[in-house]
């Protein structure tokens, strides 16, 4: 007899998740933790985890016999935590805080299933270019960055702010592929039709 798979719950509101879970051709409900996300966690690696740990958490409780998967993304320059901006003049301020440094990006990812909790942080370290005035104060305009951490979408407008990536893209966006695909077929959830990693091609391309 198959083993049973799980109906899957994604404890996220973000659109980019929803859309990144879908892409992985995986069945869900989405149902939002109305948890605050407060923490006095100055840590980003331990803040991602701690966060996405606290949104899945109260997810599982009102839905026990499911697969809850949930998700933080936190941006560090320095050190200092970049959450969301307030305002557009917030905004400008976090993107001189990033205009030609390199910051990183952690997301982390929980899983809550069979009354067990798994929770791994992905990190990609990103580069932007020396901005001009000009350049902060458009963007910042532009209301892109307000819904997200650090200020900006890598995958929109945002993309013309970063001239290196150093990881998963995905990660950035808040929801890290690998790891979600792993936890995920790790819990017999079937990713692209099969539940398990299916066997790797090791045939060397032609020249
Ligand atoms: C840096 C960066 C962040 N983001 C997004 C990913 C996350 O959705 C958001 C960080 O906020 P999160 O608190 O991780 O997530 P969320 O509030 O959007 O959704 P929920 O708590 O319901 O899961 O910033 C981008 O979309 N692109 C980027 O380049």
């Amino acid at each position: 007899m198959a083993a049973q798979v799980p109906e899957v719950v994604l404890a996220s509101g973000s659109p980019r998740r929803r859309e990144l879970l879908t892409l992985l051709g995986v069945e869900f409900r989405v149902q939002v933790s109305g948890e605050d996300e407060d923490s006095a966690e100055t840590d980003p690696r331990a803040l991602a985890a701690e966060l996405a740990a606290l949104k899945g958490r109260s997810v599982a409780a009102l839905s026990p016999d499911a697969l809850v998967i949930a998700a933080d993304t936190v941006v560090a320059v320095d050190g200092v935590l970049l959450a969301k901006p307030a305002d557009a003049a917030e905004n400008a301020d976090f993107l001189r805080q990033l205009s030609g440094r390199t910051h990183q990006v952690f997301t982390g990812v929980s899983v809550f299933a069979g009354g067990q909790e798994q929770t791994e942080v992905a990190r990609t370290d990103v580069t932007f270019r020396a901005l001009s005035e000009t350049e902060i104060e458009y963007y910042a305009q532009s209301g892109e960055g307000l819904d997200k951490a650090g200020g900006y979408g890598v995958q929109g407008l945002g993309q013309a702010l970063v001239s290196r990536i150093d990881g998963e893209f995905s990660n950035v966006v808040g929801f890290p592929m690998s790891l979600v695909i792993g936890l995920l077929r790790g819990h017999g959830v079937h990713v692209w039709g099969a539940a398990h990693s299916p066997e790797v091609n090791t045939e060397a391309a032609p020249a």
